[in-house]
């Protein structure tokens, strides 16, 4: 782009990543019986509710979606986070004797997965815990790798990863920034 933006996903290979993953979910857990995906506000909310659309495409059956808002559980922002703004969490089903693929746009230090880890569990007990992400773009901090992943990115730590959302929160495109 000249200004320092690299396109690493466009459109049509953001949808390809995510229909990707959404097959292999299905592989992995061999369909969607007990299967729930549990999306991070905010980007992690709209990649979930993709592959939602697309396990119900192929398999022709629902697949419920939580969402977590991890602010008050990262361990990076404590004695800060009451400055911050709260957004809810919504996890209306139970999760007991489920598999629960946890869901976000970008994975980096880790941080935000352990952090909705601990909301998940603070809802219940799910049988297991897995991970999708569009992009891994390394530096992790913690030991937490993803299950399944549309793309992944070397990054220095100055540079920016950021996945486009549209008005209607569908994916655009995923952009490096230097
Ligand atoms: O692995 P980590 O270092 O924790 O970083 C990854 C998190 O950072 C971004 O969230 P952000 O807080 O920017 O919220 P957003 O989804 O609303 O953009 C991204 O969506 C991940 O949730
Ligand atoms: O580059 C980054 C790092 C964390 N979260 C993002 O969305 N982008």
């Amino acid at each position: 782009m000249g200004d320092g933006t690299t396109v690493i996903l466009d459109e049509n290979g953001t949808k390809r990543a995510l229909t990707r993953i959404a097959h292999e979910i299905l592989e992995r857990n061999k369909g969607v019986s007990d299967l729930v995906l549990v999306g991070i506000r905010t980007g992690g909310v709209h990649i979930a509710r993709e592959l939602a659309l697309r396990l119900e495409e192929i398999e022709g059956e629902s697949v419920a979606v939580g969402e977590v808002d991890i602010t008050l559980y990262r361990d990076d922002i404590k004695g800060h986070a009451s400055h911050l703004p709260v957004g809810k969490t919504d996890i209306p089903f139970s999760l007991e004797g489920k598999k629960v693929v946890l869901v976000d746009d970008v994975l980096y230090t880790g941080r935000t997965i352990r952090a909705a880890m601990d909301a998940v569990m603070d809802h219940g007990r799910p049988d297991s815990i897995q991970l999708a992400v569009l992009i891994d773009r390394g530096h992790r901090e913690l030991p937490i790798r993803a299950d399944f992943v549309g793309r992944n990115v070397p990054t220095s730590q100055k540079e920016i990863i950021q996945v486009q959302f549209n008005d209607e929160s569908r994916p655009v495109d995923v952009l490096l920034q230097k």
